[in-house]
C-alpha cells in the first residue's frame, strides 16, 4: 500500500484477524516483572524539532514574549499577530532583533490568517477569551495543534518550565496542577546539576560524531552504543566537559578492542603525542631549511 491509498478522513479498516492477541506466543511475554510500571494521566513529553517550520503566535503581551523565547531558541519561523499598542516591550524587542525569523502582522487576528498552509502550530496568548475560542475551533478544523494560554481544555499540549544549558534542555511539567511549582522544581533541578553539564554534552556529541566517522558500519551499532555508554559512565562530567579533540582521538583508539581508557591515561598520551607531533614538525621544518 502506498501513502496515496491512505484517506485521512475515512477511518482505517478494522483488523482482519478476529482475536490478534491470541496469536502472540506465551513465551514472548513471560517476564513482565522487569517492565516499567504504567502510571496513566501524564503527558507525552517530547522534543519537537520545529526548526525552520512556521508557528502562528497570536498576541504580543507578556505571555507571548515568553513563548517567543522558546520558539526562537528552537529556531522556528514565526508569524506574530498583535496590534502594535498591545506589544510588551520584550515582544517589540524580539520583533526588531529577529526580523529574519519573525513576520510581524500589526493588527488583530482574522480567521483568514489560518489560510497559510505552512503553519505547523498555533499559539494564542491574548486577553480575549471569545477570540481565543474562535481561533482554537478554526485551528482544530485544520487539525493543527494548539495551545491557548490560560484555557487548559483548549490546549493540545502545555508549556513547561525549561532549564537550558547548551544542548541540554530539562522541562518540568506539573500537568496543569501548579505552574509556579513547576518553575520552583526547575530551579531546584538546575541547581543540582554538576558544573559544565551542558559543555560535557557538547563534547559527547563531538565524540559520537567522530566515532561514527571512524566506525560507520551499521553492524557496529551495538558496539558503538555500548562503548559510548561506558565512556559516559566512566568519565566524570567535568572530565568530559574539558575533553580536547586530541584527547577524543586517543580515547577512540581503544574502540576497536572495546577499551575505554581512563581520563589520566588519555590526557597523558594526548600530551605526549602532541609534543611528538610538534617535534616532528620541527624536524620537518629543519629538513626543509637544509634542502634549500
Ligand atoms: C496549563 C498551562 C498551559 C500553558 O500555558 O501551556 C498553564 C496554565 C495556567 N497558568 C496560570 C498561571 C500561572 N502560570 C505561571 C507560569 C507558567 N505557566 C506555565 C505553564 C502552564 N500554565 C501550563 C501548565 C504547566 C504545568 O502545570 O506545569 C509555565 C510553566 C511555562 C510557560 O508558560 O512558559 C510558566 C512558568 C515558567 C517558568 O517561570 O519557568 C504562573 C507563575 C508566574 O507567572 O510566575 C502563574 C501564576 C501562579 C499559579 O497559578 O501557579 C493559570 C491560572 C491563571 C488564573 O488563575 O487566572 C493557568 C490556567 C489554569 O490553570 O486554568
Ligand atoms: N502560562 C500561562 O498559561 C499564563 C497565561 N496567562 C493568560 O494568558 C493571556 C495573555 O496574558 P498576557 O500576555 O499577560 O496579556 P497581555 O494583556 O499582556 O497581552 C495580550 C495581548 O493580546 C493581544 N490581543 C488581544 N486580542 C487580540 C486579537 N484578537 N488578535 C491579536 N492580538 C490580540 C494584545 O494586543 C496583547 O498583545 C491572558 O488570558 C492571561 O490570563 C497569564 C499568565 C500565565
Amino acid at each position: 500500500m502506498s501513502t496515496e491509498d491512505i484517506d485521512p478522513v475515512k477511518p482505517l479498516p478494522p483488523p482482519v484477524v478476529e482475536d490478534p492477541i491470541s496469536l502472540i506466543p506465551e513465551f514472548i511475554d513471560s517476564d513482565s516483572s522487569s517492565y516499567p510500571p504504567i502510571t496513566p494521566g501524564g503527558s507525552l513529553i517530547i522534543a519537537w524539532q520545529i526548526r525552520n517550520k512556521r508557528v502562528l503566535l497570536v498576541g504580543g503581551g507578556n505571555v507571548a514574549a515568553t513563548r517567543l523565547v522558546h520558539l526562537l531558541n528552537a529556531d522556528a519561523l514565526i508569524t506574530l499577530i498583535s496590534p502594535p499598542s498591545g506589544l510588551h516591550p520584550e515582544t517589540a524587542h524580539r520583533i526588531k532583533t529577529h526580523q529574519h525569523s519573525i513576520t510581524y502582522i500589526p493588527r488583530t487576528f482574522h480567521l483568514s490568517d489560518l489560510n497559510d498552509p505552512t503553519i505547523n502550530l498555533v499559539l494564542t496568548a491574548i486577553d480575549d477569551p471569545v477570540a481565543s475560542t474562535e481561533i482554537y475551533t478554526a485551528a482544530k478544523k485544520l487539525k493543527l495543534p494548539v495551545n491557548v494560554a490560560d484555557v487548559p481544555p483548549e490546549c493540545d499540549f502545555y508549556f513547561g518550565s525549561v532549564h537550558r544549558d547548551g544542548p541540554l534542555q530539562i522541562m518540568v511539567s506539573t500537568n496543569g496542577n501548579g505552574p509556579k511549582l513547576a518553575a520552583m522544581v526547575r530551579r531546584q533541578v538546575a541547581g543540582s546539576l554538576a558544573n559544565g553539564t551542558g559543555e560535557a554534552i557538547v563534547k559527547v556529541g563531538e565524540l559520537r560524531r567522530k566515532l561514527r566517522n571512524a566506525a560507520p558500519a551499521k553492524e557496529d551499532g551495538g558496539k558503538r552504543m555500548e562503548w559510548m555508554s561506558r565512556v559516559c559512565e566512566e568519565w566524570s562530567f567535568e572530565e568530559l566537559a574539558g575533553m580536547t579533540g586530541a584527547q577524543m582521538d586517543v580515547l577512540l583508539r581503544g574502540f576497536k578492542e572495546g577499551k575505554v581508557e581512563g581520563y589520566d591515561e588519555v590526557v597523558e598520551l594526548a600530551r605526549v603525542l602532541e609534543a611528538a607531533t610538534i617535534d616532528d614538525a620541527a624536524v620537518d621544518a629543519a629538513d626543509n631549511q637544509e634542502n634549500r
